[in-house]
């Protein structure tokens, strides 16, 4: 699985020079991709295609603060996956966390969500985005004591971790069939950076065994089953479908 270890910063910049050398993110003159601080957002730009714009992590405002406030709360599609509808607030760890949306969208419903990313950079951008968040006067409480994220591959972790959530959700990324113009411009900096997951059928069976109640796996609408296992149920939304691994039925 490639990840890239290599990144271009300001190296006079001691803030990132030490993100960098936290994450075991090397300094390369040539790198594809660039962290640069830009109004206290860590911010990954793509050096070639800088039109595309940067991506980091934010909690506080945009689109996922706007999910927070008006975005359907525990009716959404992703909340009746995990088992909220029936009223519980079910632990979570969330095995692909990617920029974090999802598992906001779950912490800011009730549940308490650890997130596992393994790639350095990505994992860099979250780890800023908690720190804004857990800084911020209007949800710095409760986000201090529902997410958190750990640096790790769950391919590995999942058992270390130390915990026995109710739910592991997996969302890693798909081969996309998409024309890469269609694909808004945020979204192409992220996949060029991370890749296709194709070592995602592995997660399937940790994931099952370290959850107590159901495994939650977000798929395109496309795509076939998670190491080819049959799910227990299936949400469909648009363009997704959330596949569900019941273990056992939720507390009610
Ligand atoms: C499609 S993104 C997840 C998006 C996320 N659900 C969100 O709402 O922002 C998939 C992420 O999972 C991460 N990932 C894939 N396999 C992983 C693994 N074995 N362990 C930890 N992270 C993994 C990738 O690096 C990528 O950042």
């Amino acid at each position: 699985m490639p990840v890239t270890q290599s990144i271009f910063f300001d190296s006079s910049d001691t803030r990132i020079a030490d993100i960098c050398a936290r994450q075991q993110l090397t300094f390369d003159n040539e790198a594809l991709f660039e962290l640069v601080f830009e109004n206290d957002c860590l911010t990954l730009k793509k050096r070639d295609e800088p039109k595309l714009g940067g991506i980091f992590v934010d909690f506080v405002s945009g689109a996922v603060a706007h999910r927070r406030k008006f975005g359907g709360g525990r009716g959404q599609a992703i909340a009746k996956a995990v088992g909220l509808k029936q009223g519980e607030n079910p632990s979570v760890v969330d095995g692909t966390a990617g920029l974090g949306r999802d598992a906001f969208v779950l912490a800011s419903l009730g549940c308490k969500v650890t997130m596992v990313e393994r790639h350095p950079v990505v994992a860099a951008l979250l780890e800023d985005g908690l720190r804004r968040g857990y800084e911020d006067s209007e949800i710095g409480d409760w986000l201090q004591q529902r997410l958190s994220m750990v640096h790790a591959s769950s391919l590995e972790a999942l058992p270390e971790l130390g915990l026995a959530p109710d739910v592991v959700y997996l969302d890693p990324m798909y081969p996309h069939r998409e024309k890469s113009a269609l694909v808004k411009k945020e979204m192409r900096v992220f996949q060029s950076l991370v890749g296709a997951d194709l070592d995602a059928d592995g997660l399937l069976a940790p994931a099952l065994t370290l959850a107590g109640m159901r495994v939650v796996v977000k798929r395109p609408d496309y795509a076939e089953d998670l190491d080819g296992v049959k799910p227990s149920a299936v949400i469909a939304t648009k363009k997704n479908r959330f596949d569900v691994y019941v273990k056992a039925a939720m507390k009610s």
